[in-house]
C-alpha cells in the first residue's frame, strides 16, 4: 500500500442534527497517513462538530468513524480514552494554564498521562519540545508573559508532549498578525515533518490553508462538495459558493 493511500481517519455517511438543526447531512472524508487536510467552511457549518464526533464527545445519529483502524461507534470509554490520547487537539484559544510556568504547562499532560517517567526524562522531553517550537528560553515563563503566537506554539507543544500520530488544529492562525500567521504555518508543516503526524487543520485563513494544506476540504450545507489540492479546489472552482469563499478570503 503507498504511504499516501493509508488511512488514519475515514468517516462514512456521517448526519449529526440537532432538533431542526440538520448540521451534518452525510459527510465523507479520509485523512491519508503524512497529510495535511484543511477544512474550510463558513461560520456554524459544522466544523467543530465534526472535530467533537471524531474524538467521541458527540455521537454520530448515522454514519461510521474510524480512527487508526478503530471503528468509534460503540468502543467502551477505556478504549475511547487510549485513542484520544492518539490525538492531540490544539485549541484556538491555545488553553494553557495561566497559573503555570511554561515547563509545567508542557509537563503537565505528561506526569498525568505517563507514568514511570524520570525527571531526566520529562526534562528532556520538555526541553527538546521548547526547542523544536523555538522558544527554549520561555521555560520559566508564566502565560501572560508571552505574546499571542508564543502562546499558539507553546499550545503546539504542550499537544505534541504525548507524542500523538493525529493532530487537530483548530483556527491556528485566529487573532494573530500576519507574521506570526506565517510562523505558525511553518511550525504546522514543521511538525508534520519532525514528528510525522497525519493533521486535519481547521482554518478560514485561506493562506494558512494554501500554505499548510496537501488537501482541502469545503464544508457547505452538511457535506463536503470539493476535496483536493488548492489549486483544483479554488483555481478551477465554478461551484459559486466555493468560488466566493475564495473571493471573500482574497479580495482583489
Ligand atoms: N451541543 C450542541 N447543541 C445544539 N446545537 C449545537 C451544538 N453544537 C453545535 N451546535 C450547532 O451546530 C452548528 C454547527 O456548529 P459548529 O460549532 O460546528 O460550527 P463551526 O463550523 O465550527 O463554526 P465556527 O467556524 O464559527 O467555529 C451550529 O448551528 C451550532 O449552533
Amino acid at each position: 500500500m503507498h504511504r499516501e493511500e493509508e488511512k488514519v481517519v475515514e468517516i462514512r455517511g456521517v448526519k449529526k442534527s440537532f432538533d431542526e438543526n440538520h448540521v451534518l447531512r452525510g459527510v465523507d472524508l479520509d485523512l491519508h497517513k503524512g497529510e495535511n487536510l484543511v477544512v474550510l467552511g463558513k461560520s456554524g457549518t459544522g466544523k467543530s462538530v465534526l472535530i467533537k464526533l471524531m474524538v467521541g464527545l458527540l455521537k454520530q445519529d448515522e454514519g461510521s468513524i474510524t480512527i487508526l483502524g478503530k471503528n468509534t461507534d460503540n468502543l467502551k470509554l477505556k478504549e475511547l480514552n487510549k485513542l484520544r490520547l492518539k490525538i492531540g487537539f490544539a485549541f484556538q484559544a491555545s488553553a494553557l494554564y495561566d497559573s503555570m510556568t511554561v515547563r509545567e504547562n508542557l509537563e503537565f499532560p505528561l506526569v498525568r498521562n505517563v507514568k514511570n517517567l524520570s525527571r531526566k526524562e520529562i526534562n528532556k522531553k520538555v526541553e527538546g519540545l521548547l526547542d523544536s517550537v523555538g522558544l527554549p528560553k520561555t521555560i520559566n515563563q508564566m502565560p501572560a508573559e508571552l505574546s499571542g503566537g508564543q502562546k499558539k506554539r507553546i499550545g503546539i507543544a504542550r499537544t505534541l508532549i504525548l507524542e500523538p500520530e493525529i493532530m487537530l488544529y483548530d483556527e491556528p492562525t485566529a487573532g494573530l498578525d500576519p507574521t506570526t500567521c506565517i510562523d505558525i504555518n511553518n511550525l504546522i508543516n514543521q511538525v508534520k515533518e519532525e514528528y510525522n503526524t497525519s493533521s486535519i487543520v481547521i482554518t478560514h485563513d485561506l493562506t494558512c490553508a494554501k500554505v499548510t494544506g496537501d488537501r482541502m476540504a469545503v464544508l457547505i450545507d452538511g457535506q463536503f462538495q470539493a476535496v483536493g489540492p488548492f489549486e483544483e479546489v479554488f483555481a478551477q472552482a465554478t461551484n459559486p459558493r466555493i468560488k466566493s469563499f475564495y473571493d471573500y478570503n482574497f479580495i482583489q
